[in-house]
């Protein structure tokens, strides 16, 4: 496994992830079988997450931000380029590595509806990645449960709910509680506020800054709202078209955008967050 060194890749610090000119093409069903067309979903793009930061990926639908998130968790296999974590090449994953990284990145995705399972308890959810990956003994297990259900800020009479009992900001407080049971790294949330009603965007919100900071996780925030990613994020970066168009601290970005599209996406629709501000702290 080849390894790169923090100056390799312009920083004091060995990232947790680092995507080096990463391309993604996918043939689409259009075409013909000898002749598929293809869509190029990401673009030579390269990008870092370092230790304990949020790092915001923003851009409208089709701009390549879920393949991006994929391809850092190892859902997604690259066309070419290379994904490094913590300094190691791990763009073609043995079985034991994709099971480590599932492991320590954890995917919250956007609908916590389709992301449980609807027979399952909320216990059992949160159990599951426990047994899944034989992380400590069945009391261990439960005590955990227990645990991860008031880091979400939920009573423990949820944990023999079924999913469809709780309300959809309950059901992503659950979804976060699981993809928080491993103690990972890092949290890749992909759009988590998009499927929840207006009232508990925020709510939500709050709730990742606080558990990343307690738990000094490092984040990926994905979102088509640049006002929440710049609530959120330390760094940003732009996508469009599969192109990395523009980054910088979410200050930076803001405040002096450079990109023509960086700037059309700043003038455009409004927060989809809760018009109250005062929700937001
Ligand atoms: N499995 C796939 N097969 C074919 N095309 C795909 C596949 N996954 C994504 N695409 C295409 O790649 C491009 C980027 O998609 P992607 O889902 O990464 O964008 P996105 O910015 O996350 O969009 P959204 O916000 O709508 O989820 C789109 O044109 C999409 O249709």
């Amino acid at each position: 496994m080849s390894k790169v060194t923090a100056s390799q890749q312009g920083s004091t610090e060995t990232p947790l992830i680092f995507l080096d000119d990463i391309c993604v093409t996918f043939k689409t069903r259009t075409g013909s079988l000898l002749r598929p067309n293809r869509v190029q979903a990401v673009n030579h793009l390269s990008l870092k997450l370092g230790r304990g930061e949020t790092l915001g990926i923003v851009g409208e639908s089709g701009c390549g931000k879920s393949t991006t998130a994929n391809v850092m968790c190892g859902l997604q296999s690259p066309t070419s380029g290379h994904v490094y974590f913590k300094g190691d090449d791990v763009t073609k994953r043995s079985a034991e590595m994709r099971r480590h990284i599932g492991r320590v990145i954890s995917v919250v995705f956007q609908d916590p509806a389709t992301a449980l399972n609807a027979r399952m308890t909320v216990s059992d959810q949160l159990m599951d990645p426990m047994r899944v990956h034989k992380v400590g003994s069945s009391a261990e297990q439960r005590s955990r449960v227990k645990e991860l259900i008031g880091m979400v800020g939920l009573p423990s009479s949820v944990l023999d709910a079924l999913p469809g009992q709780l309300s959809g900001g309950q059901r992503q407080r659950v979804a976060i509680a699981r993809a928080l049971a491993l103690k990972p790294d890092a949290i890749i949330a992909d759009e988590p506020t998009s499927a929840l009603d207006v009232s508990v965007r925020a709510q939500i919100l709050n709730l990742l800054m606080d558990l990343k900071r307690e738990l000094s996780l490092s984040m990926v925030f994905i979102s088509h709202d640049i006002q929440t990613v710049r609530y959120i994020s330390d760094r940003i970066v732009v996508m469009n078209k599969g192109e990395a168009v523009e980054r910088g601290t979410a200050a930076e970005v803001f405040d002096n955008p450079q990109d023509d599209y960086t700037k059309l996406l700043l003038g455009a629709a409004p927060s989809l967050l809760h018009p109250d501000a005062s929700l937001l702290r």
